[in-house]
């Protein structure tokens, strides 16, 4: 699985922690990304111990890491409820808003973590900030990139397509889609941008998560802190 910055120790300790929740007979949205895979981990060695869990994956990462560590997999569709959803992010601001889509992996990500009865963010300390201000994915339609781009571009955002790092070309997501990393500086309302990008013909899923967290556990060198949403 792909890894970002932070630490890898921080990492581990996040989603072990998140790991932990997990009770018998739960379903459990699988995230994406180096963090969510300690969890996926941990609920492996769990399985093997005797937990009884199935879980829904995010992505072809999070599906292939989860049959090598034996974790029981259910389609999205086949489930009419999923207890908890553990996932990472690429930034928590202070309130609890996202951005992820560092792994292409939003739009799916998505759908499952506002599904989850309770959603929970594992991170490490370089993710927290108090507002916003990465580039934020957006997963566009191919035909749609010129007139998403535009689009961005009058709510006064800079778009890069992004690019593959193995392969000449974009990245084309899961979804046969494109992303384009889209620079608006700082964020102070990201609610107010989230609906005009879910609102512009194209975008097929954008990278702010905003009001869907409702916990965010950072690993740190001496254990775990625990932020819930008001
Ligand atoms: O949103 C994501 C994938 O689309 C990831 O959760 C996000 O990029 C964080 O990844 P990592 O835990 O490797 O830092």
């Amino acid at each position: 699985m792909k890894t970002s910055g932070g630490s890898d120790a921080a990492k581990r300790r996040a989603g072990e922690h998140a790991a932990d929740l997990v009770t018998d007979g739960d379903v459990v949205g699988l995230g994406t990304g180096s963090t969510a895979a300690h969890a996926i981990r941990a609920l492996g060695r769990a399985v093997d111990a005797g937990l009884d869990v199935q879980g829904v994956a995010t992505s072809y990462a999070s599906r292939d890491l989860a049959r090598e560590v034996g974790l029981p997999l259910v389609e999205l569709g086949a489930v009419s409820r999923i207890d908890l959803a553990i996932d990472g992010a690429d930034q928590v601001s202070d309130d609890l808003a996202l951005i992820k889509g560092g792994g292409a992996a939003h739009a799916r990500e998505k759908v499952v973590d506002a599904a989850a009865a309770r959603f929970v963010v594992v991170a490490d300390p370089s993710k927290e900030t108090a507002t916003l201000d990465r580039s934020v994915p957006v997963e566009v339609l191919p035909d749609a990139r010129a007139t998403v781009r535009r689009a961005v571009r009058d709510l006064d955002g800079e778009p890069t397509l992004r690019a593959a790092e193995r392969k000449d070309g974009p990245v084309v997501t899961d979804n046969g889609n494109l992303v384009l990393d889209c620079d608006f500086g700082a964020l102070p309302d990201p609610g107010s941008l989230a609906t005009a990008l879910a609102t512009t013909p194209g975008v097929v899923a954008h990278g702010l998560f905003v009001d869907l967290a409702d916990e965010v556990h950072v690993g740190h060198a001496d254990g775990v802190r625990v932020r819930a949403r008001d």
